[in-house]
């Protein structure tokens, strides 16, 4: 795979270029007694890499269903590219490349005669352009060598990068992946990764599904956190990590000296291994170097205890091992109570 920057991506004719390239209010899906998804707010900023973590089962592959059209909510409103659906997706689509599950792909062709007939049917795509588009597409994903292969033999990992081809065909200025690195060995994650920050450098939006925090960690500017089908916290990657940064861990040989400075200005810390461990509850980080400092304890390192995301999505995820006797209904009723 390629990470060749593709041209910088237009905002043509789906009307003015929006603030949000995704917008969704109050969306909500029930399938039968499950609610496979429940009131999701959810934004997409133009420009950005936005994860969608959660764990299996919570709702990422049915928002991302919805956001494209390819599902009718129960209730609520999305936007794609400034358009409101169902009315707009004729306007917006063309824009938008997707993979998600189950793309379609015809079994006995190969996956360039595949890619072929998809190509015939993108409607930005002039007709004498579509074969190069076709290789261009097929080597940045680095299928090349596999292409006159049959669909049928192809692995997971290969349909993926076939399906990631689709979505590449034409510069995008909204890309949906649905989980692209599953089925990928760690070359091949590490290449769609490339690709992702190829689409950023050149303009396009992302949206990238994924139950791995690392997944999300590497790849993404901003995150959304889906949860038995809501959104449990959503913004910027960073601030997200900073806003529930609770503790400073600084490294000192003076544990003893460190913990009675601490005390005696009634600031909560612990021995920690390497030093101490300070709790940011009602103080601030520079006021508690300066209280070591001022104590005389000789700090070689402080630095910020990263909780928020990390510590959210394990309690999420220990939350959902805990509850495999559940069936999804129940799980989910149990949340929304
Ligand atoms: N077509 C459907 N019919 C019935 N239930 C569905 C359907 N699609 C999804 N669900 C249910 O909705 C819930 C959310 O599923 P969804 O696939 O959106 O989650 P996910 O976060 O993408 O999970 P995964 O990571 O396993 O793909 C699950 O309980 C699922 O069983």
């Amino acid at each position: 795979m390629t990470t060749s920057t593709s041209a910088r991506v237009g905002s043509a004719d789906a009307g003015p270029a929006p603030v949000l390239a995704a917008r969704t209010r109050g969306l909500r899906k029930v399938y039968g007694r499950t609610v496979a998804v429940d009131r999701v707010d959810l934004d997409v900023p133009v420009g950005a890499v936005l994860g969608m973590l959660g764990p299996n089962g919570s709702g990422k592959t049915t928002t991302i269903r919805m956001l494209l059209g390819l599902v009718r909510p129960t209730e609520g409103e999305v936007e794609l590219l400034g358009q409101a659906l169902p009315d707009g997706v004729a306007a917006a689509l063309p824009h938008v490349g997707a993979l998600v599950e189950g793309p379609g792909f015809h079994p006995f062709l190969s996956g360039r005669e595949n890619l072929r007939r998809v190509a015939a049917f993108e409607p930005l795509l002039a007709t004498g352009s579509a074969r190069q588009a076709v290789e261009d597409a097929l080597e940045r994903v680095g299928l090349g060598a596999a292409a006159h292969r049959r669909y049928r033999g192809y692995s997971l990992g290969m349909k993926q990068r076939l399906g990631l081809a689709a979505a590449l065909l034409v510069p995008r200025r909204l890309i949906v992946l649905d989980e692209p690195t599953n089925g990928l060995d760690p070359a091949g994650t590490r290449e769609v990764r490339g690709v992702i920050a190829d689409l950023h450098a050149a303009g396009s939006t992302v949206v990238v599904s994924s139950h791995l925090l690392s997944e999300i960690e590497a790849t993404c500017t901003h995150v959304a956190v889906l949860h038995r089908g809501t959104v449990v916290a959503q913004g910027g990657l960073a601030e997200l990590l900073q806003a529930d940064s609770s503790s400073l861990l600084v490294t000192t040989p003076d544990v003893e000296q460190a913990l009675n400075a601490l005390r005696a200005g009634r600031i909560s810390a612990r021995p920690t291994e390497e030093g101490v461990r300070v709790e940011l509850i009602g103080t601030t980080a520079p006021a508690v170097l300066e209280a070591l400092v001022r104590a005389g304890v000789a700090v070689h390192e402080a630095r910020r205890h990263r909780t928020g995301l990390e510590d959210l999505f394990a309690r999420l995820t220990e939350a959902e091992e805990g509850d495999h006797n559940l069936s999804a209904v129940d799980t989910i009723e149990e949340g929304a109570r």
